[in-house]
């Protein structure tokens, strides 16, 4: 399962928790504007937008799980099994594959007011990167500094959510996810009051009895719940340093530790394996790993993003501690 966050302080930042139990030799990814963007079924970019973010590069292509453009606009992709349904070629659409999304919406594209005009005139295609590379099903938030969008093609066909939480996690479909939110409309920050039975005496013995009610599970329904409250009731301070803390303060909060979620066989577990922040008005894009937890910085503008060929960074994994005496 996977958490993606959009937060704004005086900038924009966008990131997203990756939880699996293995990895694609994953790295950062900086795309620079003149880097040719093939695709399968479209016009190919031959000048577009630079993008840093974190890609799998295979065959020379770069198959971003998330990132953000020189613009400002940020996009992930989180896992949505069972749900995302791809569709054969449709010849009254651009035709774009899932793989093909992140680079064809971030290579065009500055505000989310944009994407949503143009993802009124695209499919997304049925048609796997290669055999080793099969469909992922996939769906996505896209951010910028104002608002954020999901977008799902499921059975029914593409469908695309204003989301004011800024938050993503998985399963359910989107609609759901919001709907299930009600049930925590009770959940506050403050000290509960007395609505449970009137003239008895309680006692408020903890802080934090407000929101006694809201899940701590690892499962995605209440993940999403879990990372909308604490989205939503953040408080930062305008400074990179207090912004970014309270980005992976607030992914903190839905990560997931080695042990608590088996998949599949007995020593098998999801892990967290990194956590973003791309400041995407700088063009920085921050990570910790599981076993990394100093902040990391890959900083676009200090490429050629006037260049043809990709830059690629592999993650930093190891604990980097700081030793004081
Ligand atoms: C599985 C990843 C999402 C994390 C997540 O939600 N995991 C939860 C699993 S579950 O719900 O609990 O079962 C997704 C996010 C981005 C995906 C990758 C990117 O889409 C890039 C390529 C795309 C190719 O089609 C497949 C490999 C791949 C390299 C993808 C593998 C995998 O599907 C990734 C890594």
């Amino acid at each position: 399962m996977c958490t993606g966050l959009s937060y704004t302080t005086k900038d924009h930042y966008f990131g997203r928790n990756l939880d699996l139990e293995f990895s694609y030799n994953e790295t950062v990814t900086v795309t620079p504007r003149n880097f040719p963007f093939e695709f399968r079924r479209a016009a190919t970019l031959t000048t577009h937008h630079a993008i840093v973010g974190i890609a799998t590069i295979a065959e020379g292509y770069p198959l971003y799980y998330d990132g953000a453009n020189e613009k400002g606009l940020g996009m992930a992709g989180l896992n949505f099994p069972d749900n995302a349904d791809y569709k054969p070629e449709a010849s009254d659409k651009t035709n774009i594959t899932p793989f093909e999304f992140i680079p064809w919406i971030l290579g065009q594209f500055e505000t989310v007011e944009e994407v949503k005009t143009a993802l009124a005139g695209i499919s997304l295609l049925k048609l796997s990167f290669s055999k080793t590379f099969p469909l992922s099903p996939l769906h996505w938030i896209i951010a910028d500094k104002s608002q954020s969008i999901i977008v799902e093609s499921v059975k029914e066909g593409l469908r695309v959510y204003d989301n004011p939480f800024g938050v993503l996690t998985n399963n359910p479909t989107f609609d759901i996810q919001r709907f299930n939110l009600n049930n925590y409309m009770h959940l506050s920050t403050y000290p509960p009051e007395n609505h449970f039975a009137k003239g008895v005496q309680f006692d408020t013995y903890s802080r934090g009895m407000g929101a006694i009610g809201l899940p701590g599970d690892l499962s995605s329904a209440s993940r999403f719940a879990k990372a909308v409250f604490t989205r939503m009731n953040s408080v930062a301070g305008e400074s990179e340093s207090e912004s970014i803390s309270q980005f992976f303060q607030i992914l903190g909060s839905v990560a997931q530790q080695r042990g608590c979620v088996h998949v599949g066989g007995e020593d098998e577990f999801e892990i967290t394996i990194y956590s973003s922040c791309c400041n995407t008005d700088q063009g920085i894009y921050y990570y910790t790993t599981y076993e990394n937890s100093q902040i990391t910085a890959v900083d676009m503008h200090r490429e050629d993003l006037d260049g043809t060929t990709l830059v690629d960074y592999p993650l930093i994994k190891g604990q980097q501690i700081h030793r004081q005496n």
